[in-house]
């Protein structure tokens, strides 16, 4: 009845996964985190780290992609225990949208409470400032506007109900909490909050279908992120998501810029800190029930 039959992602191989992963880590983590193009150093803070290559790991999606560098890293963080996957999967790769939000399942397997996700985005709104960090709170899941959706088939509900909600995707408490957070660190100048829009990639947008996203109301435009959020919430994580803008959306026929991957890592090694400092600050503030404590 279910996707377990040889799709490699149902519930039977979500779970072989996690205790593979559980027989070989000395705690289970209550936190996990997505690092978006080039943030990948927000592992670095973890202590204790046990680290996997994702090709280590028994049916695991591979990264295909520069600046995502395949590994997952267990650790902790000021007294918590984190999951950390340094690399995401993207639409753009050729994995079934199932497939490369597989992840978020297996850490609710783990254990996971609450997940954190970081991602590259292009900047939309015309005040954000390329470097801008962008709290999401909502999204436009366009692809799913052409069934696109990784919950898209047999429901599993030993993960969750066939139609969930999604207008409370994103905790409005540690949203809160962020922008706290952000004040204190002195960062209010380059924290913003909007609306991320996911595209299937892996082409940039045109002037036109930026002009278009804007009037939509979408904040930001990136090629990932919103996936993972529906399947994290769909199974009852609770989600916070951040965009660091690397780049602004081309939405003049004048303009000479043109989108481009290196401009995208780029911004994110000269960000990266301060948005891991953000992060982390975060993750030690968050109360968890720790249900799975041992
Ligand atoms: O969303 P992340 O994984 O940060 O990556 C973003 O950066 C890449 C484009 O430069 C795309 O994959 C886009 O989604
Ligand atoms: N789709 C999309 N993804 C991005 N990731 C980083 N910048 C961009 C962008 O401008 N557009």
């Amino acid at each position: 009845m279910f996707p377990d039959s040889g799709s490699g992602y149902g519930y039977e191989e979500c779970k072989a996964i996690a205790s593979w992963l559980l027989e070989r880590v000395p705690k289970r983590p209550l936190v996990g985190i997505v690092c978006g193009s080039g943030l990948g150093g927000l592992a670095d803070g973890l202590k204790d780290q046990v680290t996997f290559s994702y090709s280590d790991i028994p049916n695991f999606p591979q990264s295909t992609v520069h600046g995502h560098a395949g590994k997952l890293v267990f650790g902790i963080l000021k007294g918590k225990p984190c999951v950390c996957m340094q690399g995401r999967f993207h639409l753009y790769e050729g994995y079934p949208v199932q497939k490369i939000t597989q992840p978020m399942r297996i850490f609710k397997l783990l254990g996971v409470e609450t997940v954190i996700l970081t991602n590259a985005a292009g900047g939309l709104n015309q005040d954000f400032k390329v470097g801008d960090v962008m709290i999401i709170k909502d999204h436009i899941n366009m692809p799913g506007f052409a069934g696109i959706n990784p919950l898209t088939g047999p429901n599993d509900d030993r993960f969750g109900v066939r139609f969930p909600c999604m207008s409370d995707a994103y905790d409005r408490e540690l949203q809160h909490m962020a922008h706290e957070v952000a004040s204190e660190l002195g960062y209010t100048d380059f924290v913003r909050e909007g609306v991320y829009c996911v595209l299937g990639g892996p082409s940039f947008e045109t002037i036109a279908e930026c002009r278009m996203l804007h009037r939509l109301g979408a904040d930001a435009v990136g090629m990932s992120t919103v996936h993972e959020v529906i399947v994290a919430r769909h199974c009852g994580m609770r989600v916070f998501a951040l965009s660091l803008i690397t780049n602004k959306a081309v939405m003049d026929y004048d303009s000479q810029e043109k989108a481009n991957h290196e401009e995208v890592l780029q911004t994110g090694k000269e960000r990266s800190k301060q948005l891991e400092k953000l992060v982390c600050t975060l993750i030690t503030r968050m109360e968890h029930d720790n249900n799975y404590a041992h």
